[in-house]
């Protein structure tokens, strides 16, 4: 990937920040924090989660206003006072959490961002003239609401290189992605950089920012900490300077004798509904109490309808065909799989997981009203829900501004640990989760993993749907991969590998010996 610039012939810097300070009530989310990032390369953003990378980023961009501090561009002093301007001068921001409409297609949710009314169809060749020159593969006249997490950050991709922007900043773009999506979207940012755009590119995922990167700015609590040449650290280095200690690593399955099956997946067939999420077809899973299946695949192949239809969400015809600790669930709501003990993590945190403008302990209750804990007799125990709001917090390290925040102000890493930490203090007996770590910092992707290691040793069952093959074959005990709405067998992680389970997720049953017995 990009060489190195010798350091005589540094570019000059297109967008800088210059001791930007950020105060939210109490909490100094950026201290005095200077970047500068150069045309024609990639600059890392690394921080643990509530480091305050986002909070910089959109004070470059004009989300945010900084209390002190300057924005120069191409040398200039600029003030951006909105994100209209910004993308205007050539700055894009893709985000991670997307700002498109489901009902829309791509090119009519592309058009809503762009001034002017250009013809559909002119839009739409532009975008696949976009989507030629720059490898992405995104259909313009596809509905948003059938899109996958991977194909909707994409679309969002699109939308920003249609404006022609001269800085890129993409906001965890890998987190959602499988391995073949990362790799096309490093190709992309590199024929950006190649063009003499600059990108600035936020990532958990330290050996991609080692691969792709030719600088690094490090936040450590608000503060700048050190800019480095990610090449010549190792990951366990830089994850010691954004955290300020080792980084511990999850501890590997430990032996314990299996229990009874918590989770009976028999025949599940459920028809496309022509929206979000494909059929799935003929499913069969078994999940015991002790231990962590995994399904990998690359998104958009059923995993979404899967969870739906675990979850209650999407109906199930067959009473049978999803037992949950020995209870017929196929018909029963959410509600009543949760009154099972069952816990439902989704992929999208804001807006599926947790509602964005209710405040943190409000949308404890969403999950917890059956529990009777909480709520009796219909009565919400006020008391009783600040109770465990506080026990999330401090058992999963959830970081915040201000008492009890709404979930939209939470950094993404934060809001995920807070909706895990909330399905975990249920004390279920079986746990759903898609996408555990997304966009978590390593540190806070080991707890969570232990976490799920620890519920599973307790006699949990867990099921763990992932786009990480890595996170897969680290902490699940067998893993099976989804490929166009089927799920071959379970395979034991010590009997598959990387190969076998790349080629399953593109179809061949190589996983697993068959489809079926779980
Ligand atoms: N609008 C806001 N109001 C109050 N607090 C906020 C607001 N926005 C961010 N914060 C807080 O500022 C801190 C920094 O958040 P920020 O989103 O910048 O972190 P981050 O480094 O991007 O984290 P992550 O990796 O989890 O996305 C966090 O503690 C967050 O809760």
């Amino acid at each position: 990937m990009a060489e190195n610039v010798p350091a005589n012939a540094l570019p000059a810097s297109l967008l800088e920040a210059v001791g930007l300070t950020k105060r939210f009530g109490a909490l100094l989310a950026n201290d005095h924090v200077s970047l500068a990032i150069r045309a024609g390369e990639t600059h890392a953003l690394l921080g643990e989660n509530g480091a305050g990378k986002s909070t910089l980023v959109k004070m470059m961009c004009g989300l945010l206003q900084p209390d002190s501090g300057e924005l120069l561009y191409d040398g200039a002093p600029i003030v951006f006072p909105d994100p209209a301007t910004s993308r205007a001068r050539g700055v894009g921001v893709v985000f991670q959490h997307f700002a498109l409409f489901d009902a829309l297609t791509v090119v009519e949710n592309v058009a809503l961002g762009l001034a002017g009314h250009e013809p559909l169809a002119t839009l739409a060749a532009r975008i696949e003239d976009c989507v030629h020159r720059y490898g992405l593969s995104v259909e313009p006249y596809r509905r948003v609401g059938e899109l996958s997490v991977g194909e909707r950050q994409r679309v969002e991709i699109v939308r920003c290189l249609l404006g022609n922007p001269r800085v890129l900043i993409l906001d965890e773009p890998t987190s959602v992605l499988t391995p073949d999506e990362s790799e096309s979207l490093f190709r992309t940012v590199d024929l950006l950089t190649g063009e003499g755009r600059a990108v600035l590119f936020i990532s958990h995922k330290l050996d991609e920012v080692r691969r792709l990167c030719h600088r690094a700015t490090v936040l450590r609590g608000g503060k700048f900490i050190a800019e480095v040449d990610p090449k010549t650290e190792t990951a366990s280095s830089l994850a010691r300077l954004m955290v300020g200690a080792e980084v511990p690593r999850t501890p590997r399955s430990v032996t314990h004798a299996l229990g009874e099956p918590r989770l009976l997946v028999n025949k599940l067939n459920v028809a496309g509904d022509g929206s979000r999420g494909s059929a799935l077809h003929d499913i069969h899973l078994e999940i015991r109490a002790g231990e962590i299946v995994g399904i990998a695949g690359v998104a958009g192949n059923g995993q979404t309808t899967l969870f739906e239809a675990l979850s209650g969400e999407k109906p199930v015809v067959d009473q049978e065909a999803i037992i949950i600790d020995k209870v017929a669930a196929g018909g029963l709501g959410p509600t009543e799989r949760r009154a099972l003990k069952a816990g439902f993590v989704p992929e999208e945190r804001l807006g599926h997981a947790a509602a964005p403008d209710m405040r943190l302990s409000d949308n404890v209750l969403l999950t917890t009203h059956g529990d009777g804990e909480i709520v009796r007799l219909g009565i919400i125990r006020r008391s009783a829900l600040l109770a465990r709001f506080q026990e999330i917090v401090k058992r999963f390290d959830v970081r915040f501004g201000g008492k009890d925040p709404k979930a939209r102000r939470l950094s993404g890493g934060n809001l995920q640990k807070f909706v895990i930490g909330r399905e975990v203090l249920r004390e279920p007996v079986l746990i759903v989760v898609d996408q555990p770590t997304w966009g978590v910092d390593a540190a806070a992707a080991a707890f969570i993993r232990t976490t799920l290691r620890q519920k599973a040793a307790e006699g949990c069952a867990v099921l763990v749907i992932s786009q990480d093959l890595d996170e897969l074959l680290e902490f699940t005990d067998r893993i099976a991969v989804m490929s166009e709405g089927r799920l071959t067998a379970p395979v034991p992680v010590a009997e598959t590998s990387r190969e076998a389970i790349g080629l399953a997720m593109g179809g061949a049953q190589a996983a697993g010996e068959g489809t079926h017995a779980a």
